[in-house]
């Protein structure tokens, strides 16, 4: 259905859209559909089913209702015709590409990438004759000097994780697009559809990590993928149902439902607490710098400003005393968690270089812009005044 992003507000959408309360037994909230097979009434009916000639489910590997109402709403919050969900945000990555690419294709990917989505690409992609190409997308003209006749997919995260490097959309994309088959995707896990809609500025793809922002209590693992409706079919049918097998459990997405209900509230108070941090970390004097797309020192702050909504809950920085200082700070922290993962209400802290970006050498990680002393901050729900006292008394140590 056509998305109505025209006329109702987000936070109605995220709560409302394509749910009939109504209907069937009355649920306020989505059922949860616990089966694996369903029943037809004829073999006839199974037949035109499997042909693709009769509306109704088959298998969950290829589409349960609880999981089809969540790829309605996420569509609709994105602004594209269609989504897939999947099993993680790696799985919706593999699961698009898998199906997007043959050998001889090429990648064209921003310098800074998610420690396995560069595995993936480096490691996995690049065994079966994929070409894997990375620039500086922070300048566009970077692209336009890279992109060939050969180049099927333009990659990137804006902001970056872990470096917060932004991209320009539009600008990226329209060097893409003067390739005829050139399709652009891009990883809005960091934003999530409130703060910035990449298909409205000219991407062909989404991808999301919904283990973070969109699931938003650090309990699930989850993906999922916007875009034209033709290929997600596609996707569905080949790069999840018959290559990765990455399918989402109807479990996870009631969660995730439920996550998007207070996406807007908990986005809003991800920011307002992310600014307070970087503004007090910017000013603090044993910070060496603090890169956040709210703070004026931020290198594309005027692009921040047009591209974002907000400038998002997550924060790098780096000490002056380096690695060693970066962890006497972490190891100090009494209140912000030591872990992995993001967009949790928990306020997290990692360390990058040894951590979630550890699939790239030294060597390499030098190459793509992330520094061994890189401090990451997903900034939570707390109370800003516990989590300021808390990364005050850290910078003490
Ligand atoms: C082991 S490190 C923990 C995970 C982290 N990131 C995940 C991630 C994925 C992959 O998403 P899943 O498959 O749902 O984890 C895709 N795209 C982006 C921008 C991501 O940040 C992390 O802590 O930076």
């Amino acid at each position: 259905s056509k998305p109505t992003h025209e006329t109702l507000g987000f936070s109605t959408r995220a709560i409302h859209h394509a749910y009939d309360a109504y209907a069937g037994t009355g649920d306020l909230n989505p059922p949860v559909h616990m089966s694996s097979t369903y029943t037809f009434p004829t073999v006839e009916d199974g037949m035109k089913r499997f042909a693709g000639e009769q509306q109704g489910f088959v298998y969950s590997r290829v589409g349960n209702p609880t999981t089809v109402l969540l790829e309605q709403r996420l569509a609709d919050l994105e602004g594209g015709e269609a989504a897939l969900v999947t099993a993680s945000g790696m799985g919706a990555t593999a699961a698009l590409l898998w199906t997007l690419l043959k050998p001889g294709d090429e990648i064209i990917a921003d310098k800074t990438l998610y420690g396995c989505t560069y595995a993936f690409f480096n490691h996995g992609l690049a065994k079966f004759g994929v070409t894997i190409t990375h620039v500086d997308m922070a300048d566009p003209a970077n692209l336009a000097a890279a992109i060939s006749a050969k180049t099927r997919i333009v990659f990137f995260e804006s902001p970056a994780n872990p470096n917060m490097r932004l991209v320009d959309i539009p600008a990226v994309a329209a060097i893409a697009h003067q390739h005829d088959n050139c399709k652009v995707v891009v990883d809005n896990t960091y934003c999530t559809p409130y703060l910035q809609r990449p298909l409205e500025l000219g991407a062909d793809y989404v991808v999301h990590s919904a283990t973070k922002y969109l699931g938003g209590h650090g309990d699930l693992i989850a993906g999922a993928i916007v875009g034209d409706a033709e290929t997600l079919t596609q996707v569905r049918f080949y790069g999840i149902k018959d290559m990765t097998g990455a399918v989402m459990s109807s479990q996870d997405a009631f969660l995730v439902l439920r996550g998007l209900k207070t996406l807007a509230l908990r986005m809003d108070r991800h920011c307002q607490n992310a600014q307070a941090i970087a503004a007090f970390l910017a000013n603090h004097p044993a910070v060496a710098v603090c890169h956040y797309p709210g703070l004026e020192s931020f290198p594309q702050y005027a692009l921040a400003q047009r591209q974002m909504a907000q400038p998002g809950g997550m924060i790098a920085f780096e000490l002056k005393g380096g690695f060693e200082a970066g962890c006497r700070f972490m190891n100090a922290l009494k209140l912000i968690t030591r872990a992995v993962s993001l967009g949790d209400a928990e306020s997290l802290a990692q360390h990058p270089a040894s951590m979630t970006h550890s699939t790239y050498t030294p060597e390499e990680r030098a190459e793509h812009m992330i520094s061994e002393g890189l401090v990451r901050i997903s900034a939570g729900l707390e109370d800003i005044a516990d989590l300021l006292r808390d990364v005050e008394q850290a910078l003490c140590h």
